[in-house]
């Protein structure tokens, strides 16, 4: 049919939209955490998703459940293959259709998950690019459930920047699995002045009553408006301390202890002579590695000082990578604290993570003394952390994305150098194990009979 249907689009309105029936809510019981949402706002490729990722990453380790809604998955779930960046005219009215429909759906299921499944905090990653989608987001979010509601928009004109944050992750997506990079990169170009033409950044005096916050070219400058709340304060230190200048993270336990020889956990003893042999090797390896402006973090036990003496770079001691405190177990094998604290050893097995040794700490206390680790290593550039087997264990699962069962049986042999790469939204990772032996420290978790 070639005649032109003549369609004038009406913006759509919170009721208008077709949607599966909010959970209309009474007035929200005040608790002391409102659930949150935290919608990006920014044209394609500002590093919306890498920022929702790295957020939700952090604020689940720190112990608030949090998850992304990535508007881009429900509209490939809701149409064919993507064709080409037509799909994204203004005045593709179909297309213009689908995609408001898709960000109802995802908005439900946002409010459904804060409503009854638990969740604290859900990040929208969108580009709500315009003040009526973001008008629309207070009236469901706010007015209709009763969360709290922070804008994050990411404003980036570095064009080698756009262009680097292309080349690696769209030309990964799904829409393009059937072009080149260099289709990919012009069919995205268009795509972005598409959304160029209707975008209306954040503005301060017509939607004076939101909370939001813009971070510019990468959190180079950062305005903050009308934020409330811990959270939100939270969110806005970590996207001020992250970067994304490439560099390494090296996490490696002390050289093997007289203690772990001994099957003794805790204490303060010096390294064994293969522990000795692993420092030296270390400092090999390091050298060897020619790594720029490397800066050395250690704990402020001796045998983590021992190990980083013959790296040959700043160094600084640090009581917050000390290892989990055993409390009254210190310096006992896990035999003497199974048979003089029956209940205990069997506690902490049935949930390691929260188990805090009597006048001791727990992983959970591990977490959130380690939380000021983790931020001034996402400022740092290229660092060799020289810690222990729980306090990496931490690290690891901030960098993994693991989660807190996961968490304390994670894999952390002796003699083993961690490195870790930041690629694309996460975090290549390689085990370098030196050719020392050592004894095996890991007590894995028992099968439940
Ligand atoms: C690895 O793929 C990446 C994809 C995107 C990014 N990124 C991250 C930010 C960014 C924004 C605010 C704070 C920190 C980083 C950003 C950007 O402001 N403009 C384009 N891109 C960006 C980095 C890696
Ligand atoms: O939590 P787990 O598996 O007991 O491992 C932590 C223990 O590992 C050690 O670092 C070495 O055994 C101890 O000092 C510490 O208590």
């Amino acid at each position: 049919d070639t005649r032109k249907i003549e369609m004038h689009y009406t913006p759509p309105t919170s009721d208008t939209i077709q949607t599966k029936p909010f959970p209309i809510r009474g007035e929200r019981a005040n608790f002391v955490n409102k659930p949150h949402v935290i919608a990006m706002v920014g044209l394609p490729a500002r590093g919306k998703t890498y920022i929702s990722k790295k957020l939700c990453r952090y604020l689940n380790w720190i112990g608030i459940n949090t998850k992304v809604y990535n508007l881009g998955e429900y509209r490939r779930h809701a149409t064919t293959a993507y064709q080409c960046h037509d799909f994204f005219r203004p005045d593709n009215i179909k297309a213009m259709a689908i995609r408001t429909q898709c960000a109802m759906d995802a908005l439900n299921d946002v409010c459904q998950w804060l409503e009854s499944g638990g969740g604290e905090v859900a990040v929208f990653d969108a580009t709500n690019s315009t003040v009526e989608r973001r008008q629309l987001i207070r009236d469901i979010v706010v007015k209709k459930m009763g969360f709290k509601l922070f804008f994050v928009e990411s404003v980036c004109n570095d064009p080698e920047i756009v262009e680097q944050n292309i080349m690696e992750v769209k030309v990964s997506s799904p829409d393009y699995t059937n072009m080149n990079k260099e289709e990919v990169l012009a069919d995205f170009m268009l795509r972005i002045e598409h959304y160029q033409e209707k975008y209306q950044p954040l503005d301060e005096k017509c939607e004076s009553d939101l909370s939001f916050m813009q971070t510019y070219n990468t959190g180079e400058k950062v305005l903050v408006h009308k934020h409330e709340g811990h959270i939100q304060s939270r969110i806005v230190y970590y996207l001020m301390n992250i970067h994304i200048v490439p560099r390494t993270i090296y996490l490696t336990r002390h050289g093997e202890s007289l203690m772990n020889l001994d099957g003794r956990i805790g204490g303060d003893s010096d390294l064994s002579d293969r522990g000795c042999e692993y420092a030296k090797a270390l400092g090999n390896y390091i050298a060897e590695q020619d790594i720029q402006r490397l800066r050395v973090w250690t704990s402020w036990l001796c045998r983590t000082i021992q190990t980083a003496v013959h790296v040959n770079a700043p160094q600084e001691r640090w009581k917050a990578l000390n290892e989990i405190d055993a409390g009254i177990c210190e310096e006992m094998t896990y035999e003497e604290i199974e048979s003089k604290y029956p209940s205990d050893f069997a506690a902490r097995d049935q949930n390691k993570f929260s188990y805090r040794y009597p006048r001791g700490e727990s992983y959970e206390d591990l977490v959130a003394r380690l939380e000021p680790i983790i931020m001034e290593l996402e400022r740092q550039g290229n660092v060799l952390v020289v810690s222990h087997q729980a306090v990496l264990r931490c690290l690891l699962a901030y960098f993994l994305d693991k989660n807190a069962d996961e968490l304390p049986y994670l894999q952390v042999p002796l003699h083993t150098i961690i490195k870790l790469t930041p690629v694309a939204y996460g975090c290549k990772v390689e085990n370098i194990r030196l050719p020392i032996d050592a004894v095996d420290t890991h007590r894995p978790k028992p099968k439940i009979p």
